[in-house]
């Protein structure tokens, strides 16, 4: 990776992790969505989460979870839900003080995933 790719600018893995434990916090604070994870094991899905990231922003890891489709198959996500998920990591990533730039350039390959997810 370049030094400016976006794994970087995200703080590589130790900032990864950061943006994802403010992100669990936030979930798990907004009433409107926490149901969906009330039968998750949050140590493996925190995992999860880091290792997604990580390949989304083009860093050197592996992933071993499921795909996006087959990760929220009858979970029956509304846009709503989405929105509602996306405004947590966007939340977390002002609390991590990552720079408009690099949170939109994270978003804008997170936001494709919504056929994926939502509606199944
Ligand atoms: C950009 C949006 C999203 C991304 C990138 C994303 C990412 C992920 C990832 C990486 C996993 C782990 C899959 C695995 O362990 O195999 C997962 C699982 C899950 N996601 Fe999402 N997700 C998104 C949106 C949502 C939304 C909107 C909801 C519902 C409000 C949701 C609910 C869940 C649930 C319930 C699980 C299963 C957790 C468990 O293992 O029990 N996700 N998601």
């Amino acid at each position: 990776n370049s030094p400016t790719s976006l794994y970087q600018q995200l703080g590589g893995n130790a900032g990864i992790s950061q943006i994802t434990d403010h992100f669990l916090v936030n979930l798990s604070q907004d009433k409107r969505i926490v149901h969906h994870f009330a039968h998750t094991d949050i140590a493996i899905f925190r995992q999860r989460l880091i290792e997604h990231l990580c390949v989304v922003s083009g860093g050197n890891c592996e992933y071993k979870g499921a795909s996006m489709f087959d990760a929220h198959i009858g979970l029956h996500i509304s846009q709503a839900d989405f929105d509602a998920v996306v405004g947590h990591l966007i939340d977390a990533l002002k609390q991590q003080h990552v720079p408009i730039a690099t949170r939109n350039a994270l978003l804008a390959k997170l936001a494709p995933m919504y056929e994926d997810i939502t509606y199944h």
